[in-house]
């Protein structure tokens, strides 16, 4: 059964270069701020908490949101949960297959073609060269990359890295699905296909995760919604009285 937990996890960044210039914007503590906490750790050295004391327990079946302001901690939280950001405190435990739609250029390797890169990705999965294979004419379809699917991936528009970088990390259906805002880049055609493959993911996966500012994208998507504030989460509720608590704040910044 896929499941994710976290425990009282704590993520921290260091500052390694600062300015000397002070914010300006009074010191009254708004109802709504950007961004964690800025701190003195070990050394005096500054750090940003971008996540503070999180526990979370999603089960199968749950397609769960993420909102909340500028640096709230969206991002950080995917990243924690793919493993791709260390924990300072606390613990993760995700059991099932991830899959992160996000940093989609990360897999590819410019001095291979895309042929190459697709088997490269497919021994990293451990497919077999059969099971590789098999998904390459479902690759070859989406990407309509043609003959440039035998050139370096370096010789590539940025479009079309988007296009063969989505469509590997979409090749496999995954049991627990990531995914950080819509992916802008692309052109007309290319969008409406993503949408598709969005879809046909989202249905299939045990568990969807999902960070966005747009209220319409997690209302038509998920269940349950954690209203993130400064690292911390504020409300684990219902997508409807998230969005409401939510939209009501919007409304009153000062209350
Ligand atoms: N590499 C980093 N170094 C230092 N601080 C960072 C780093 N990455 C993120 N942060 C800080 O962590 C906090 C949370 O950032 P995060 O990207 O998770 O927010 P978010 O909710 O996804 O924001 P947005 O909606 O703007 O994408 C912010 O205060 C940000 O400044």
């Amino acid at each position: 059964m896929a499941h994710i937990r976290l425990s009282n996890v704590s993520v921290e960044f260091p500052v390694y270069k600062l300015g000397d210039r002070r914010a300006s914007g009074g010191g009254q503590r708004k109802k709504f701020a950007s961004g964690g906490q800025i701190f003195r750790g070990k050394a005096s050295r500054v750090m940003v908490r971008a996540l503070e004391d999180v526990n979370l327990e999603i089960a199968e079946n749950e397609r769960v949101g993420l909102l909340g302001l500028n640096g709230a901690g969206k991002t950080t939280l995917l990243r924690t949960v793919a493993g791709l950001r260390p924990a300072a405190r606390g613990v993760v435990d995700t059991q099932g297959g991830v899959q992160a739609l996000f940093n989609i250029h990360a897999g590819l390797d410019g001095g291979r073609t895309g042929y190459e890169n697709i088997f490269y990705m497919g021994m990293l999965r451990g497919l077999s060269k059969k099971q590789t294979e098999d998904i390459i004419p479902d690759i070859e379809e989406f990407t309509e990359l043609g003959e440039y699917l035998n050139m370096p991936v370096s010789t590539y528009s940025q479009g079309m890295q988007v296009r063969l970088g989505f469509a590997l990390v979409t090749a496999i259906n995954p049991e627990i699905l990531l995914l950080d805002e819509a992916i802008g880049t692309g052109d007309a055609v290319f969008i409406q296909k993503v949408r598709a493959r969005f879809q046909k993911l989202m249905n299939t996966a045990s568990i969807v995760l999902i960070a966005s500012h747009s209220l319409d994208v997690l209302r038509s998507t998920c269940n349950r919604l954690l209203w993130l504030d400064r690292g911390r989460v504020k409300i684990d509720d219902t997508t409807d009285n998230v969005l409401k608590a939510y939209m009501e704040a919007l409304l009153n910044p000062d209350a």
